[in-house]
C-alpha cells in the first residue's frame, strides 16, 4: 500500500449511543505508520474504533477500511483489535491461550505452531510462554492480548488504550513494539488519553467532543500552536475553539 493510500477513510460518520450523539458527521483518514487517537475521556475514541472494526451501529456516513466498507467479512482477518477489557484466559498458559485463539481465528493446524512462535517473539514473551496468564504482570498480560491480535498478521491494528495502568518503562517498550509493527507494514491506530504518549506517534488525531480538532505530526501540532508539548497544544486548541 503506498504512503498516499489511506488505510481508513471516514466520511460524515454519525453515531448515537443512547440519547447522545457521540460522533456527528466525522471526517478523517488514517494512513500507514503509528497514528495516535488522543482526547479526553468520553470524547468518542472507543466509539470511532468500534466503527472502524465494524462492531458499532452507525446512523450515517461511511467508513472504509483497506478499500472495503467497515464490517466486511473480508476484513475480519486483516484487522487486529484489542479492547480495554481482558480477553485472554487467566487459567491457561500464554502458549495455550495463543494456540486456542489461533484455532478460533481459523488458522490451519499446520500453521498454528509457527504463528504462535512468531507472535511470542514479536511481543517479546517467548521466555514466559509456559507461564499461566493469571500470574503475569499487567504489562505482560497486555502483550498476550496484543499477541492474539497479531496471529493473523493484520494490515491494521486497532488498540484501545493499550498502555493504561502500565509503568513508564513498559509503556516505552510497548511503543517500541508499535513502531516495529508499523515498520513491518501494519498500520497501527492507538488511543490514549495520556498526552505525553502523543509524542511517540508518527501522526496524531486530536479529538474533542466527537470532532477531530487537529490532524498532523506531533511536531506540526506543537509548531502551529507555538507550544512546547502536545498537551499544551491541545489546551490551546481547546481554548481557541471556545
Ligand atoms: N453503551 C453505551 N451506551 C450509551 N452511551 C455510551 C455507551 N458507551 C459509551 N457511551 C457514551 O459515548 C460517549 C463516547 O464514549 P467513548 O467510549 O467512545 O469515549 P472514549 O473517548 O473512548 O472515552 P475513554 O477514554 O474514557 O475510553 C461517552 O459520552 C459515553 O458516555
Amino acid at each position: 500500500m503506498s504512503a498516499e493510500t489511506p488505510v481508513v477513510t471516514v466520511s460524515g460518520l454519525v453515531v448515537r449511543r443512547g440519547r447522545r450523539t457521540v460522533l456527528d458527521g466525522l471526517d478523517l483518514t488514517i494512513g500507514p505508520g503509528v497514528t495516535g487517537l488522543l482526547g479526553p475521556s468520553g470524547c468518542g475514541k472507543s466509539t470511532l474504533m468500534r466503527a472502524l472494526v465494524g462492531v458499532q451501529r452507525t446512523q450515517g456516513g461511511a467508513v472504509d477500511v483497506l478499500g472495503l466498507p467497515a464490517g466486511s467479512r473480508a476484513l475480519r482477518e486483516r484487522i487486529g483489535y484489542v479492547t480495554q477489557a481482558a480477553s485472554v484466559y487467566d487459567d491457561l498458559t500464554v502458549t495455550e491461550n495463543l494456540r486456542f485463539f489461533a484455532r478460533v481465528l481459523g488458522l490451519g493446524r499446520a500453521e498454528v505452531g509457527a504463528a504462535v512462535a512468531r507472535v511470542l517473539d514479536e511481543v517479546d514473551l517467548a521466555e514466559h510462554r509456559d507461564a499461566l496468564v493469571g500470574r503475569l504482570s499487567g504489562g505482560q498480560r497486555s502483550r498476550v492480548s496484543l499477541a492474539v491480535a497479531l496471529l493473523r498478521r493484520p494490515d491494521l491494528l486497532v488498540l484501545d488504550e493499550p498502555t493504561v495502568g502500565l509503568d513508564p518503562v513498559l509503556r516505552v517498550d510497548l511503543w517500541g513494539l508499535f513502531h516495529r509493527l508499523a515498520d513491518g507494514g501494519t498500520a497501527v491506530l492507538v488511543s490514549s488519553h495520556v498526552m505525553d504518549e502523543a509524542e511517540r506517534c508518527d501522526r496524531l488525531l486530536l479529538m474533542r467532543e466527537g470532532a477531530v480538532i487537529a490532524d498532523e505530526t506531533p511536531a506540526a501540532i506543537k509548531d502551529a500552536a507555538g507550544a512546547a508539548t502536545v498537551e499544551e497544544a491541545f489546551l490551546s486548541l481547546v481554548g481557541g475553539a471556545r
